[in-house]
């Protein structure tokens, strides 16, 4: 097992590169599963979920040509070949590594007209239930039944018939799986308060290249018309907004006062209003220059409060590394997850550093920084965006911080070590043996 091995206090300046969107390369990779031949997307981030969804897809019999180099600054491409398909299967060892692998339900279905998918159970912060997912399929006229931890799904006549389906509430994940089914189904579909994410939206943008008829993308009514067929297509993800945002915020935290980091590679209208504007009353200056955002840093970070919320909210996948720079903050504030609200791992974590947090209900209470410096420890967390704040704190705690469970930051992260020592993050991968670590008995 692999740990972060960061030596906090050292300048964060020069050039950050964001990565093409992990929350949007899967969905991308499902559509690709439609056609009866070879797709090809760009700007595939390096990342272990795309590698665990490519092999997710292979167990169908789709061929896909993922050859990623070592170079963090090129882009990378991935093809799928979806002409061989004919095990319309996600086997549980798989699903239970990576939850977007229920996508496979929506794509085989509206592939093939039947699904055998594993139920992708738990979830390291909480419960993140599928129920929606199931009753669009049922919307669409599916007959669904579960066993052995298996959703078994099935079109009557092998196709699927329009269909409509509110989501309560907004969710990303059953907006996309619905739609993967919709796009073939016969008739008109329309879902009702669906998801409004760049994610959805580009997903929906390649769906309709492949010949969906779609309407109300980005929207809260999305309406379908079914074709009989989908083609391969080409197509170019869009960049990491979830990482756009957390190198904005390393930028706040660790960027001294005066001095630049540049971000290169972004979207940033995919960040959304609300994170924008708060990002604002912190103080810290910064533009957005097409694809270039640049952040400068302060000498004191003024304390905001956040509640999350769907698209165009302020993202739950941003609220961690939030809670790291109020900690910083010369103030209190309080930090809200209306989304997970119980999506708080990084706490004890980060209390273990020394930052002044208090979890009540869906909120968590931020002291500030009140002349109170972080210092470094080792830490861990069960979860990406929870693993990744633990980083950030450790770029500004005095000492070492070791950050352990590196597979959680690998599932979303492209290399992250590497393009934080290029902006001079002093900090390295170790191996590590948790159970023969110092102090340990053998
Ligand atoms: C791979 C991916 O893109 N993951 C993102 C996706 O997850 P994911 O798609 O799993 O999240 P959802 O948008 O579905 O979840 C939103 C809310 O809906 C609830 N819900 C969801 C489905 C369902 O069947 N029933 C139900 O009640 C969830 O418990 C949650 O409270 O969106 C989340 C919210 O922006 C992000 O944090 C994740 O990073
Ligand atoms: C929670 C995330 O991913 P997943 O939904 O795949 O767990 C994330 O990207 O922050």
């Amino acid at each position: 097992m692999d740990k972060l091995v960061v030596h906090g206090g050292r300048p964060l300046t020069g050039t950050l590169h964001v990565g093409g969107s992990k929350n949007t390369a899967l969905p991308l990779m499902a559509a690709a599963v439609l056609a009866d031949g070879a797709t090809t997307i760009h700007n595939i981030p390096v990342l272990q979920d795309v590698a665990t969804f490519a092999n997710v897809i292979r167990v169908t019999g789709c061929t896909v040509d993922w050859n990623p180099d070592d170079d963090p600054n090129t882009p990378e491409s991935i093809t799928i070949d979806a002409s061989g398909i004919h095990h319309f299967e996600a086997p549980y060892d798989l699903v239970k590594k990576m939850r977007a692998s229920f996508y496979m339900l929506g794509a085989l279905l509206g592939r093939g007209g039947k699904a055998r998918v594993s139920l992708p159970g738990g979830c390291a912060w909480g419960p993140r239930p599928v129920d929606l997912h199931i009753e669009g399929m049922k919307a669409l006229g599916a007959e669904i039944r579960e066993e052995g931890g298996y959703v078994i799904a099935e079109a009557p006549g092998g196709r699927l018939k329009g269909g409509r389906m509110r989501f309560e509430p907004v969710s990303v994940g059953a907006t996309i799986n619905v739609l993967l089914a919709a796009v073939t189904a016969e008739g008109e579909t329309v879902l009702e308060n669906t998801a409004a994410e760049p994610d959805v939206v580009v997903f929906g943008q390649m769906l309709q290249a492949m010949g969906a008829q779609i309407d109300g993308l980005g929207t809260d009514t999305i309406t379908v018309q079914g074709v009989e067929r989908m083609n391969p297509v080409e197509f170019t993800n869009c960049p990491d907004r979830i990482e756009l945002g957390t190198y904005m915020i390393a930028a706040a935290l660790a960027t001294p006062p005066g001095e630049t980091l540049t971000i290169t590679g972004a979207q940033p209208e995919h960040l959304g209003p609300d994170f924008t504007e708060r990002f604002r009353e912190t103080g810290v200056p910064f533009e957005f220059d097409g694809d270039v955002v640049r952040v400068t840093g302060v000498e004191t970070v003024r304390p905001v409060s956040v509640e999350t919320a769907p698209y165009p909210g302020f993202a739950t996948d941003l609220q961690a590394q939030w809670t790291v720079l109020m900690a910083q903050a010369d103030g209190p504030s309080t930090v809200r997850d209306t989304v997970y609200t119980d999506r708080f791992k990084h706490v004890p974590e980060l209390r273990r550093l020394g930052a002044d947090l208090q979890v009540k209900g869906d909120t968590v209470e931020v002291a500030g920084r009140n002349g109170r410096p972080l210092s470094g420890a080792t830490v861990m967390s069960t979860d990406l965006r929870a693993s990744v704040s633990l980083v950030l704190a450790g770029m500004v705690a005095e000492g070492t911080t070791n950050v352990l469970r590196v597979y959680h930051l690998d599932r979303g992260y492209e290399r992250i070590e590497h393009k934080l020592q290029g902006a001079g993050v002093d900090i390295a991968r170790e191996q590590y043996d948790e159970a023969h670590a110092e102090g340990v008995p053998a």
